[in-house]
């Protein structure tokens, strides 16, 4: 049987209507892969409690966590991954890289030309539609 992980990434827009977006390091599993920030929800907690402190702990800011964008599962050659995403806004502070090998924003109609991991298509394909 194949791991699952349940895993929350943050859409976060800023002022300018682009989206925030993180390359996962070399050293990473899925290396190199475009992301939406975020990581596996920890027993007890919430999806949105999850998000913030996983923000908080990879790119040192404060998010507010909104609606929820997609739910898709997709599984990966050695693993399982069930990846919710929720609209997020900056409310204290700025995104800082702590252990992805590069960030951008990324305007809406951009968002497709970068390699995101595929569990995120479903959910980048919806918001580059939102435009
Ligand atoms: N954070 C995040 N992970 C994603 C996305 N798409 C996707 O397939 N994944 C996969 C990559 C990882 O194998 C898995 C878990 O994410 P993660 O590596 O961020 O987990 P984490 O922050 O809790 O890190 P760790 O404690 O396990 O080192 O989900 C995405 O958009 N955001
Ligand atoms: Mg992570």
């Amino acid at each position: 049987m194949k791991k699952q992980v349940h895993v929350v990434g943050a859409i976060i827009e800023n002022e300018h209507n682009e989206i925030f977006c993180a390359k996962r390091s070399p050293e990473m599993t899925l290396p190199n892969y475009w992301e939406f920030p975020g990581g596996k929800i920890e027993s007890g907690e919430t999806p949105e409690g999850a998000l913030a402190r996983e923000i908080k702990e990879e790119l040192n800011c404060t998010i507010s966590v909104g609606e929820k964008v997609e739910d898709t599962t997709y599984e990966y050659e050695t693993f399982i991954v069930r990846l919710e995403t929720y609209k997020a806004n900056l409310v204290d502070g700025q995104p800082i890289a702590i252990e992805h090998a590069e960030t951008k924003w990324v305007k809406r109609d951009e968002l497709t030309q970068l390699d995101f991991a595929p569990a995120d298509i479903p959910a980048v394909e919806k918001i580059v539609k939102e435009i």
